[in-house]
């Protein structure tokens, strides 16, 4: 018998409303559920119809697992989602947010504060397209980015996710990086957009006022007057809709004193109905049970007050048996309203039906080759060429002259630094495992600065790297070392653990770079998330570059330190004197930063 829902001719909304009319209570409320990998069992698929899966930072099939055992993995998950009586697809989500950055032998590219860094629009679009197709790699077309997040203070554990603190910078690159996700949209109506089975499914997050709270504490209160939050952090969702945004993730945080994940006034009234999103709009990680405190004490009432406010699916991601139980009991009690479950229902399958996830519900398996690939590789370098910000270059006590670009043929040269050699330090965050982690062999492929430093000088140059050097191996260097670099910054983090009050360089750095500079005529490379107190080591640098959180495309700083490209990297943001004077953003009527918004050197290539 002809089945209307499954003829790919039919349109869009008419498959739809056919597919919905034969669903029953429990699948609607299965499409509405998304679990974690580890709990997502053929068996527990299948009993409760699941909607969708997800990778929680660092959850992988395997250790190291390759492109094929991930999509090995999601193979199964989907056949026992398609042998379900309607045969619904699951839609497999994660966090691809900086390439497909859970994957071994992926492409890192550098975090987003880098990008808008680069205030290069196609590069980012192509960077989207890049990081699509090493999702896709795996098998997965599905990712919880970009993050549009205005970061208004650096604070803010995740403010290196946030493009910039200027609107304007945010709006430029997250019109941008969703047509290299998800594909162009053929016209602006917002209709969500997922072009073909090399672009995966994008979600603007997390809406709305993430980078606005108190201090940059992470979900905390954001305290604005409904005017400024439109003002300053509202208008990237509305790049976002334009483009055909297939997903909006709600924040954590609270507006006023509300909690986004019940605030209908904010997710129906403003982001569904005023300004016509039609995908669907996700929860974050288990923030049904964070909306109280204690977490999860009134589950069931969260439950109904996130769904009452606009929420469409819930990444529970793991107390699915009594998520579906109480969205269950509401429904048949008239708790939870129909037409509320069938409008989230509604969002979900328009979203699966216009990426094609019904014609094509199995990963391909002849991308596997695209995780890691040399164009990619070469694609994340020139983005670390692009967003490195040059922000001093000479008149160091020395001979004031500027230093950089570094002559390649030196006789003798010092690399000092915990940051020098250590892939995971200069990927950050979400690299691998949630928080990220330091060592060189945890990620597969990429090229420390190091190792960049060594494959760009003459043969001939003498390099000494020394991670912690001591008095002695600089003392008699007066007229030992032509110059050196000091690589220093932050460890990783994500989230609330990257919340920071103090914004200094973390030690040794301090140390290192006086001990250093002070003796050899000296380049800083910050890798940092975000903006940190350099003032007081200022004056004994000869150079300083801030390197944001370059990835695994190491030669990229390289390539700009010895001129073989010009600096053209402008600060995403203000680069404060001292934390006392924040939130200090650009636009402000008091304004005092040691570097601008939009500062950056500029070198000619050598
Ligand atoms: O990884 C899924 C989402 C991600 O997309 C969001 O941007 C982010 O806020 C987030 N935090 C957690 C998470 C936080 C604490 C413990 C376990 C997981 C999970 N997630």
């Amino acid at each position: 018998t002809y089945v209307k829902y499954k003829d790919p001719k039919q349109p869009i909304e008419a498959r739809v409303t056919d597919l919905l009319a034969r669903m029953t209570l429990e699948e609607k409320i299965g499409q509405m559920t998304q679990i974690e990998r580890a709990n997502a069992s053929t068996s527990v698929i299948e009993k409760y119809f699941v909607g969708s899966v997800l990778s929680g930072g660092g959850s992988a099939p395997s250790e190291n697992a390759s492109a094929a055992a991930w999509q090995e993995m999601i193979t199964k998950m989907q056949k026992a989602a398609l042998s379900t009586r309607l045969g619904i697809p699951i839609i497999y989500g994660i966090d691809a947010v900086h390439g497909n950055n859970n994957a071994y032998n992926a492409t890192i590219f550098p975090h987003n504060v880098g990008l808008g860094a680069t205030r290069d629009p196609d590069l980012v679009k192509l960077i989207g397209r890049a990081t699509a197709l090493e999702a896709r790699a795996t098998g997965i077309p599905y990712t919880f980015a970009p993050c549009v997040a205005v970061c208004r203070d650096p604070r803010w554990g995740r403010c290196y996710e946030s493009f910039s603190e200027d609107t304007k910078l945010v709006q430029l690159m997250t019109a941008a990086v969703i047509p290299g996700l998800q594909g162009a949209p053929r016209h602006p109506t917002g209709i969500p957009v997922v072009a073909g089975p090399k672009n995966v499914a994008g979600c603007a997050k997390h809406f709305v006022g993430d980078g606005g709270t108190r201090n940059g504490i992470n979900e905390n209160n954001t305290v604005l007057s409904f005017h400024d939050l439109m003002r300053i952090h509202m208008p990237p969702y509305y790049d976002a809709v334009i483009k055909g945004i297939a997903s909006v993730m709600i924040s954590y945080s609270s507006w006023n004193g509300i909690k986004m994940h019940e605030n209908k006034f904010l997710i129906t009234q403003i982001l569904k109905e005023k300004m016509r999103f039609r995908g669907f709009v996700i929860t974050d990680w288990q923030a049904v049970d964070k909306i109280t405190t204690p977490p999860h004490k009134h589950y069931y009432h969260s439950i109904q007050e996130t769904i009452h406010a606009g929420i469409d699916m819930v990444m529970v991601p793991y107390d699915y048996p009594e998520f579906v139980a109480d969205v269950t009991a509401q429904a048949k009690r008239g708790a939870i309203k129909m037409d509320r479950i069938d409008d989230a229902v509604t969002r979900i399958l328009r979203v699966k039906f216009a990426m094609g996830l019904f014609e094509n519900p199995l990963p391909d398996q002849s991308l596997v080759a695209h995780l890691g690939s040399k164009p990619h590789r070469e694609l994340a370098r020139e983005a670390v060429r692009k967003s490195l910000v040059l922000l001093k270059n000479g008149k160091g006590k020395k001979d004031g002259k500027p230093v950089l670009p570094l002559t390649k043929n030196a006789k003798k040269i010092l690399v000092v630094g915990t940051h020098a050699h250590d892939l995971g330090l200069q990927c950050g965050g979400w690299t691998k495992s949630w928080q990220g982690q330091s060592g060189n062999n945890f990620t597969g492929q990429g090229t420390t600065i190091l190792e960049a430093i060594k494959s760009a000088v003459d043969k001939k140059t003498v390099i000494d790297y020394s991670e912690h050097p001591d008095k002695g191996n600089v003392s008699k260097s007066e007229d030992e070392y032509d110059y050196a670099v000091v690589v220093v910054g932050e460890q990783p983090y994500a989230e609330t653990a990257g919340d920071n009050l103090n914004l200094t360089i973390p030690g040794p750095g301090p140390e290192v770079i006086r001990k250093v500079c002070e003796l050899v005529k000296c380049v800083v490379v910050l890798v940092s998330g975000r903006p940190l107190v350099v003032e007081p080591y200022l004056d004994t640098m000869d150079a300083l570059v801030a390197a944001w959180l370059p990835g695994t495309e190491g030669h990229g700083v390289a390539d700009v330190l010895f001129g073989d490209y010009g600096f053209s990297g402008k600060l995403p943001r203000t680069w404060v004197r001292s934390v006392d004077q924040l939130p200090m953003n650009y636009g402000d009527k008091l304004y005092d930063p040691l570097f601008p918004f939009g500062f950056g050197l500029t070198t000619k290539p050598a």
